[in-house]
């Protein structure tokens, strides 16, 4: 039975998903590194929201580890590129606490906008300050959008609510969405040069890091008042806290800081700042919400092999995954021997589904032959980090799908060009589920890929296979199955037989010097 550490608060009901899907869970919060380092190679699969970091020391521990699932859409504590060179799936819940952290961006807007916390704590501490306070209207005000994700969507379709203009800056923002949203799709200088109010929706990355710069606030509108609920990287603090002592920023609300948990900041108790302590997605509805998603997704996928909201592999549905299972082990298959069989060091392969396979998801299969084929290169080679090492390496990767049927209702095709010419490996499923290998290097030979295997190619000639059925004999070695090709009578010829134990060197030297024998080499799947 799989195991998951839910190592952050989160939702009872996460608990109860994990146990009702038959996956043992944990829940111990509040670990230090150290502690989380202790237990973590117990369990394989890690629930988190923000508290928890996950870092590469943690990483090397989690020597079970095959799917860590933050509950929520930041994943910037996780290491994902180290995650995904050890093959560990890192998934989150893009969008469960979108709609409350869109609302806590409308809040605070409204917040620094009539000074609300500040008139709260005036008002409550008897001073009935009414002159005090004065603030400003959204209606009919110019909010500037940087960011026009799910988040920053729902806050453009609040503010427009509210009647106010919207200019969005994303790159990724095309001109039709802009127009379905509503909003004015702009430049950078032009969102600085004509918002009233700024709001921050993009992942901090190291395009976004510091978007709002000292430079950059110098060019906004004076009065200017700025909400940011994204993450903390995106303003500079320090020259935040300059335009607001200057009066050129009218005002400014914080859900995120550089560092967290800000409990010092050098911004705190500037006037006319508003802060809250990370609390976009802290409501009832978004914490049931990424909850219940994360704890369905590592189930899913430590049950059944499904992928949901993975940011370093490709999505497969509960549904897909069984159907796609076996094609995933046909391709793995296929890709080792392609990858045991190379001589050179290849820097390509094509990956071709016809008939049946040619309906299905590529992406997992071609993940599997790269899995598969890497393998040449490391033994923690897996579907997740295959890629990345592949990319890594410069092996240059081609998919290819044949609707039609050939000879076969369902084929999947390995090939690569080396410096002898084109080569490719190709296999079916039998009966929808057993994968087989049928045509290697142009020649028709059936055979299951399993187990110590021992590939001969040879001329073709009479005696030749009694000879290597003695020599095998001799050194104790049972043959378990028996499969053999040729491109023609007397032409070349393959044998691939499976051995009941590993084939020692010096038994495959001596068949490598059989008369007619051009190559001899083990295989192991
Ligand atoms: N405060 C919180 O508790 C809280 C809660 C949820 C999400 N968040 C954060 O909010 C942010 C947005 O979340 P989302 O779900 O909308 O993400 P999203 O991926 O849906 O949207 C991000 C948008 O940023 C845009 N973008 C990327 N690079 C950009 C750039 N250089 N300039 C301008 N735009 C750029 C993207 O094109 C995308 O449209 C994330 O950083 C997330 O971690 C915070
Ligand atoms: O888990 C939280 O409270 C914050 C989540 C938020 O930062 C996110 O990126 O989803």
């Amino acid at each position: 039975m799989p195991k998951v550490l839910i190592s952050d608060k989160m939702d009872p009901q996460a608990a109860q998903i994990f146990r009702d899907r038959g996956v043992e869970v944990d829940e111990i919060t509040g670990l230090k590194p150290e502690e989380l380092i202790k237990i973590i190679g117990d369990y394989d699969g890690l629930a988190i929201r923000s508290s928890t970091t996950v870092t590469k020391e943690i990483l090397d521990a989690a020597t079970n580890l095959k799917v860590i699932g933050r509950a929520g859409i930041g994943v910037d504590n996780v290491d994902i590129p180290y995650a995904s060179s050890r093959g560990v799936v890192v998934m989150n819940t893009p969008f469960g606490n979108s709609i409350t952290t869109a609302e806590h961006a409308i809040a605070l807007m409204f917040a620094v906008a009539r000074q609300l916390p500040e008139a709260d704590a005036s008002t409550q501490a008897g001073k009935w300050e009414k002159n005090r306070f004065m603030g400003v209207e959204l209606t009919g005000k110019t909010l500037g959008l940087i960011g026009a994700g799910n988040i920053g969507s729902i806050v453009a379709s609040r503010a427009l609510g509210l009647k106010m203009k919207v200019v969005a800056f994303d790159p990724f923002l095309t001109p039709e969405r802009a127009i379905e949203m509503g909003v004015e799709k702009v430049d950078l200088d032009t969102l600085l040069a004509r918002a009233d109010f700024i709001t921050l929706h993009t992942p901090l990355t190291d395009q976004t890091r510091n978007i709002l710069s000292r430079e950059n606030l110098a060019k906004t509108k004076k009065g200017v008042r700025i909400v940011n609920c994204a993450r903390g990287g995106l303003i500079d603090e320090a020259a935040l806290k300059e335009g607001l002592e200057s009066g050129h920023i009218a005002g400014a609300a914080l859900d995120v800081f550089a560092v967290e948990p800000a409990k010092e900041n050098a911004l705190f108790g500037t006037p006319n700042l508003v802060c809250t302590p990370h609390l976009g997605a802290s409501t009832k509805e978004a914490q049931v919400n990424v909850a219940l998603q994360v704890a369905e997704q590592l189930s899913d996928y430590l049950m059944t092999g499904g992928v949901t909201n993975a940011l370093n592999m490709p999505s497969l549905s509960a549904e897909e995954a069984p159907k796609l299972k076996p094609y995933m082990a046909l391709a793995e298959k296929l890709g080792s021997l392609v990858g045991q069989l190379a001589q050179d060091d290849l820097d390509n392969i094509a990956v071709e589904v016809e008939g049946a396979a040619a309906e299905l998801n590529i992406k997992p299969i071609t993940g599997a032959v790269l899995a598969g084929f890497m393998r040449r290169y490391s033994d923690t080679v897996n579907m997740v980090n295959a890629p990345y090492l592949a990319k890594e390496r410069g092996l240059d990767v081609r998919e290819v799908r044949h609707a039609q049927e050939g000879a076969y209702q369902t084929l999947v095709r390995i090939t690569v060009n080396t410096s002898e010419g084109t080569r490719s490996v190709a296999g079916t499923l039998f009966g929808n589920a057993n994968p087989r290998l049928v045509e290697i290097f142009g020649i028709s030979l059936e055979a299951e890929l399993e187990g110590d295997m021992l590939y001969i190619v040879n001329e073709d000639a009479p005696g030749f296979i009694g000879r290597v059925g003695t020599t095998l004999g001799e050194a104790g070695l049972n043959i378990g199955t028996f499969h053999l090709g040729r491109r023609s009578a007397g032409g070349e010829a393959i044998l691939l037989l499976t051995i009941d134990s590993a084939i020692p060197q010096p038994v495959l030297d001596t068949i490598s010097k059989l008369p007619g024998v051009k190559r001899a080499k083990a295989l192991k799947f």
